[in-house]
């Protein structure tokens, strides 16, 4: 295989990005996160902050300038044991204002973490189809776990951290200004040095490592995708196709790696390096200042202890703001999601469902996905309260989309869907989708037991209730025969059930919710006689009394439907009772015969 064939054949979109310029807006958008806290616990991460910062800015000057020039130099031993004492206390405070700072901001960061994964989840929970539509699950996963959990360093560390930082160099400066003025301009030369290394090179050096990250992401996914498909691999013996581009990914991950540790490498020299040239500064100026009798042996002492405290404060600085970088691209994924407004708005006074029985009807309804085609072209339905509509037509003909516009999971392109001639954009859209109980094809089991998978047809029902809907659809029978009865555990997509079980599970929880109209789009595996059997009688039970509109593909089915539309490439072609359509020899006909057909070839 060529190498351009494999690169088609195994295609890995390349890792988002993970950092964007910086943008104030966005910024202040998503300080305004920390307004719930800024009367509880923002006030006291400062104090705390603000105590230890205040101790560690005030013992250099107590060692140096008090304890050297004046207790030891002048050999006041009781100002010493004193000064001992002080020093002694405020470390002591330092002690539990450090762990307090620490406590508080851990807790702010996590608080705003959990705030804004609630609002973003609970935002998404309302958005249309068309936004699912557009996405994949993983994707939007990834922004609700990766990218808010990409902030939590800035919530939890960045704020406070970057106020304390300020504070001290701050501090420092003053100090060291007020002590000696010619000192320190000469020591704070070694500032840009100091920039220069937490900004620009410690980038780099991030950078390098974000690399291998998505070189690795690119090496997992094709790793995952070979083993999930080794059947398929090796029954169609692509192994070889597969070990080559392996070793291609697994080649770039290595030479990411190999560039990522050669910049590693030159960081702590670096540091070193400045510290280095701070302190022969320090020590040759120093010294002359000493001579010169310009400064006491003191604040000498007073400034190395400064000096050594640059390197902190510079050093996070630059940190936050790459953080800042960071949270830019991932806070704009975030308010990407939460500014998408659902695109079936709720009107206001909407029409409530109470009064409606159930007519629908379609009245010259288009309807597309995208621009480019129609899925629905001038369809018109009348399914009167209480009958069954089938619908019938090959793959691709627009059937599920007739149903998805009835509990409005899009809005029509043009024409109406109305309710007793209320149009569903009129209805109060919660009441319409719970008065619309819908039955898809996959069926979907959620983690839990069989008991509250039924339950989720409606959430308050009684066990008691439960069983009686299990029961009259026919479900009891097997539920009861699994080890745990209604208690077992199944798992996300019921992989223990068979199909025609997780079949008979929705219609229960179909049947449960009680819903005036359904919809059910039936699963088109094929079931052994027995079982079908019971699903036609289940489903009969569902039926009765609800207007509903069936995807048909079932014989049986279709034949007791009140109403058999026919659709082919999003146009009805046909439509009547069933012994009506099979006189007109027409489509109907030959979908009726090709089943027949396939179902003699089959038994
Ligand atoms: N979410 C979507 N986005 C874009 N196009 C879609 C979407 N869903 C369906 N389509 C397209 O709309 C047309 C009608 O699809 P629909 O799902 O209604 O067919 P169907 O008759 O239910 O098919 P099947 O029997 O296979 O379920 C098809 O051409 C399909 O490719």
């Amino acid at each position: 295989m060529t190498k351009s064939s494999l690169k088609e054949r195994f295609y890995y979109p390349e890792d988002r990005v993970i950092e964007k310029p910086f943008n104030w807006a966005q910024l202040i958008r998503l300080l305004t996160y920390l307004k719930p806290y800024l009367k509880t616990l923002i006030p006291k991460a400062a104090a705390a902050m603000l105590a230890s910062t205040a101790v560690r800015l005030i013992v250099p000057i107590i060692i140096g300038v008090y304890a050297f020039d004046n207790a030891i130099a002048k050999e006041n031993y009781s100002l010493l044991y004193w000064l001992v004492g002080v020093t002694a206390f405020l470390y002591a405070l330092s002690f539990v204002s450090n762990w307090y700072r620490i406590k508080t901001t851990n807790q702010l960061g996590q608080y705003v973490i959990h705030d804004l994964r609630e609002s973003l989840f609970n935002h998404v929970q309302f958005l249309s189809h068309r936004f699912f539509d557009s996405r994949s699950a993983g994707s939007i996963l990834v922004r609700i776990i990766n990218d808010v959990n990409s902030m939590q360093d800035l919530f939890t560390n960045g704020v406070i951290n970057t106020l304390m930082d300020m504070v001290t160099l701050v501090g420092i400066f003053v100090i060291l200004f007020v002590l000696s003025p010619p000192l320190a301009i000469a020591v704070l030369l070694i500032i840009p040095l100091m920039f220069f290394i937490s900004t620009k090179l410690r980038r780099k050096i991030r950078r390098a490592w974000q690399n291998v990250r998505m070189k690795m992401s690119k090496l997992n996914s094709h790793l995952n995708e070979s083993i999930q498909g080794i059947r398929v691999t090796q029954s169609f013996t692509q192994e070889k196709g597969n070990m080559e581009y392996f070793k291609g990914v697994n080649v770039e991950n290595f030479l990411a790696w190999k560039e990522a540790s050669r910049k590693n490498a030159m960081f702590r020299p670096f540091v070193d390096l400045s510290n280095a040239a701070g302190s022969a500064i320090l020590i040759w100026f120093g010294a002359y200042l000493i001579n010169s009798g310009s400064i006491e042996i003191g604040t000498f002492i007073s400034f190395s202890f400064y000096l050594g405290m640059f390197w902190g404060p510079i050093s996070r600085l630059g940190q936050v703001y790459n953080q800042l970088l960071v949270a830019m691209a991932s806070s704009e994924r975030i308010f990407e999601f939460l500014d998408e407004k659902p695109s079936v708005p709720d009107k206001k006074n909407a029409v409530s469902m109470e009064k409606i029985r159930g007519t629908i009807d379609f009245d010259h309804v288009e309807f597309s996905y995208d621009e480019s085609r129609k899925a629905l072209k001038g369809i018109n339905l009348h399914v009167p309260a209480g009958e069954t509509l089938a619908l019938v037509g090959h793959t691709g003909s627009g059937k599920t989309t007739i149903a998805s516009l009835v509990s409005r999971f899009y809005d029509v392109t043009s024409g109406a869907v109305s309710f007793d001639g209320v149009d569903v954009r009129d209805i109060n859209l919660r009441e319409l989708r719970s008065s619309v109980g819908t039955v898809i094809q996959e069926t979907y089991i959620f983690s839990g037991t069989i008991m509250e998978n039924i339950r989720f047809g409606k959430p308050d029902a009684t066990d008691q209730e439960v069983v009686k809907a299990a029961e009259a659809i026919g479900a009891n029978s097997f539920i009861e025969a699994l080890p745990h009865g209604y208690q077992t555990e199944v798992e996300e997509r019921g992989n223990v059930l068979s199909v025609g079980e997780r079949q008979l599970l929705s219609f229960a929880r179909a049947l449960l919710s009680d819903p005036r109209t359904l919809i059910l789009d039936e699963a088109t595996a094929s079931i052994d006689t027995e079982t079908e059997l019971v699903i036609q009688a289940a489903l009969k039970k569902l039926l009765k009394g609800r207007t509903s509109i069936i995807i048909a593909h079932r014989l049986s089915t279709i034949r007791d439907a009140d109403h058999i539309v026919v659709l082919n490439e999003g146009e009805i072609v046909e439509q009547g009772s069933h012994d009506q359509l099979m006189k007109m020899r027409g489509k109907y006909f030959d979908l009726v015969l090709s089943q027949y057909n396939m179902l003699d070839s089959a038994s």
